[in-house]
């Protein structure tokens, strides 16, 4: 058997698949009509936060801590958007879809990253039903998620 690289960042093959697989999904989600709304606010630098944000996630450097307000700011986007059941399943099923096109054909890879959109998408949406500006408190550390899931 061969041996899987420690991150799933680096069996990803690093940020730049994840900036291709940022502009994938929102090129998706900017021309579907649940979504779009949601979107209304977008703007390129969207794209990338996103990828520096997976990369810390996905076993990278600490970027979106250091530079991007870490947890608290990527929780605190999604205050007041009151994301849907239906919006959340679209986005889901739009990401699989960038995740096959963009992501390397690894099986458990894929299944690992899906995972982790379900799961970040669960809190994303239970965050949004709170108003914007609600105090979230201290979130923790950015999460990490690896070969068995949340590190
Ligand atoms: C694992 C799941 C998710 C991740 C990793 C994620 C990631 C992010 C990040 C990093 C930002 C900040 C972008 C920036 O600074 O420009 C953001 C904002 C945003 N997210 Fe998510 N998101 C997730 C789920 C969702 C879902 C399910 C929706 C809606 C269906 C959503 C809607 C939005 C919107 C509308 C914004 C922008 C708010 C604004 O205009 O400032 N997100 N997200």
């Amino acid at each position: 058997m061969t041996e899987r690289p420690r991150t799933l960042l680096a069996a990803i093959g690093g940020i730049d698949v994840l900036r291709r697989l940022s502009n994938t999904f929102y090129e998706a989600v900017l021309a579907d009509p649940l979504l779009a709304p949601v979107f209304a606010d977008f703007t390129r630098t969207h794209i990338e936060h996103v990828a520096v944000w997976l990369g810390e996630v996905f076993g990278g450097e600490t970027r979106f801590t250091d530079e991007l307000g870490g947890h608290q700011a990527l929780l605190r986007a999604h205050l007041g958007l009151k994301i849907t059941e239906e919006q959340r399943l679209r986005w889901m099923e739009l990401m699989t879809a960038a995740v096959e096109k963009e992501l390397p054909d690894d099986e458990l890879l894929r299944r690992r990253v899906v995972e982790y959109f379900d799961w970040g998408t669960t809190i994303a949406r239970e965050v949004s039903a709170d108003p914007e500006g609600t105090d979230l408190g201290d979130p923790g550390p950015t999460p990490r998620w690896g070969w068995d899931g949340l590190v």
